[in-house]
């Protein structure tokens, strides 16, 4: 019986330190991954003040700093993987939204269409997206090594009330900026016949893009005012799916 309870033990112990083990790699990873993109997205932000200070206009700063913003904003894509493996927990979905709809952004309007990187929505998604991303990467990384400056954790909760619509408006107004122009030139679409049979309007994709805007976005909005509730008000939330 003892002996039994001995090797219970004993491999109770190598769980626990299996998962200690776990949790700090974890952690390891995480704190070097946030770290990674404040650096990453603070570069953003030197690069665009520098732009406009030096050029005394918006015009020409997407493209001086297009290959830095698509490689930290693809990078994101590991944040759906950290919420799949379990290391942080937030919803996939949530999470896969936020970062696909950027994605598209970045890849398939903005760097796709170089007759709209001029545009002011295009100035006002990027300023949006650059301090909302320093602001919630220097939380992750401060809130892991356990020293978080209340101003951080304020600004984290409270930003995105603005943040958010400013940034839907400036991605939904370069949605829009570019309409005329895929429609004009029809890319990225597919008209038949072709060998493949099949019949892809970009066009019309875009609109239906726009339109699921309304559904999602209060989805997003909504799950950070809980998230803002739970942290800043100790607020316990009982999500439905779980
Ligand atoms: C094919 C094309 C499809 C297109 C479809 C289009 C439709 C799109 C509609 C919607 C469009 C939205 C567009 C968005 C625009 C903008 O971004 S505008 C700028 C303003 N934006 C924001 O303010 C962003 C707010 N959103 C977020 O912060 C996140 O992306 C989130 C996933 C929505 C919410 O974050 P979440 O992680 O759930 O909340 P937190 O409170 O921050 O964290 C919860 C816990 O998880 C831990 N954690 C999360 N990530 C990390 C990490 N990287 N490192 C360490 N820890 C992390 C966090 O600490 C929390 O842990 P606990 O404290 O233990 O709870």
């Amino acid at each position: 019986m003892a002996s039994m309870e001995e090797d219970g033990s004993v491999e109770e112990k190598d769980n626990n330190n299996k998962k200690r083990t776990k949790s700090a790699i974890a952690v390891a990873w995480l704190t070097f991954y946030n770290i990674a993109m404040t650096a990453g997205w603070l570069v953003l932000a030197m690069a665009m003040m520098r732009f406009y200070i030096q050029k005394g206009t918006h015009k020409g700063l997407y493209k001086s700093i297009s290959r830095t913003l698509k490689f930290f904003q693809t990078v994101a894509l590991v944040e759906v993987g950290h919420c799949a493996i379990g290391i942080v927990r937030t919803s996939v979905i949530v999470t896969g939204v936020q970062v696909c709809s950027r994605i598209f952004m970045v890849w398939f309007i903005t760097n796709s269409i170089k007759q709209i990187q001029n545009e002011e929505s295009v100035i006002l998604f990027l300023v949006v997206w650059t301090l909302t991303e320093i602001t919630r990467y220097s939380f992750y990384t401060f809130n892991l090594l356990n020293h978080l400056p209340y101003f951080i954790k304020w600004a984290r909760y409270n930003m995105f009330i603005i943040m958010y619509p400013l940034g839907v408006a400036g991605e939904l107004l370069t949605i829009y900026a570019a309409l005329p122009f895929v429609r004009k030139t029809g890319m990225l679409s597919m008209r038949l016949p072709n060998k493949y049979n099949i019949s892809f309007d970009y066009y019309y994709f875009l609109i239906i893009v726009m339109l699921s805007y309304i559904p999602l976005f209060p989805q997003l909005f909504f799950h950070m005012l809980r998230q803002r509730r739970k942290v800043l008000l100790g607020e316990i939330i009982v999500e439905k799916d779980e």
